[in-house]
């Protein structure tokens, strides 16, 4: 099987006042297509600074990436411009973060949020996507999406936002989905749930 990810001798270094912190030294790994690969290590060993990197969602300011390459589908994502990576984010490679009450806008719908990258990304029409809403909300696992696509976030349980979450990471079909500790804000039943959705979404898509 091809690889569709590949990072390769990552160097990551944070400045700060104290001095250089080297973060990551010398991360290698390979993800082939369909494939789950987990990243496990003790509290500060670099997971969530080595998946920011493939995302580049790294601070700009005091991080660099000091050596090595980021590979996907033999590009190197290391040496985009903001612009090309921005079209990679969402729509090629997505990312669930820890905490569904902060990822996401409590000021707006469920179904607009979902619906945002879908208009931006893939350019498509309101209603369009609305359809598309709609099947992303059932295959997640939440009933009566007609109702909970006009609902805010407070309006959800931890779980179901944390469904709401992985729906929009998957919208535009990701050919990657990283999850970083995704289940860590949720209760030990709900948890597994969500572990047992991710599972299922991974097979079937
Ligand atoms: N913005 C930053 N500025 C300076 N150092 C940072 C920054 N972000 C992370 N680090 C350092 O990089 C190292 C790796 O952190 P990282 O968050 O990747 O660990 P982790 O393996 O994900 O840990 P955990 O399991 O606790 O989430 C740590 O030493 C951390 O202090």
């Amino acid at each position: 099987m091809e690889n569709i990810l590949e990072v390769k001798d990552l160097n990551i270094s944070f400045h700060t006042f104290a001095g250089e912190i080297k973060a990551i030294r010398g991360v290698n790994f390979e993800l082939k297509k369909g494939e789950t690969l987990a990243i496990v290590g003790e509290s500060g060993s670099g997971k969530s600074v080595t998946t920011k990197a493939i995302m580049r969602l790294l601070p700009p300011g005091n991080s660099e990436i000091k050596q090595g390459e980021i590979l996907f589908e033999g590009r190197d994502l290391a040496k985009l411009t903001d612009k090309q990576m921005q079209k990679i984010r969402g729509q090629d490679i997505s990312m669930i973060f820890q905490d569904p009450m902060t990822s996401l806008n409590p000021t707006m719908t469920v179904g607009k949020q979902i619906m945002e990258p879908l208009i931006k990304h893939q350019n498509m029409s309101k209603s369009a996507a609305r359809e598309r809403v709609l099947q992303l909300l059932k295959l997640v696992g939440i009933p009566q999406p007609e109702l909970r696509i006009k609902q805010y976030p407070h309006q959800f349980s931890g779980g179901m936002r944390q469904r709401v979450v992985i729906a929009i990471a998957l919208a535009c079909n990701p050919k990657i989905l990283i999850a970083d500790e995704p289940t860590t804000a949720l209760d030990v039943t709900i948890q597994a749930q969500i572990l047992e959705l991710m599972k299922d979404l991974q097979k079937k898509n």
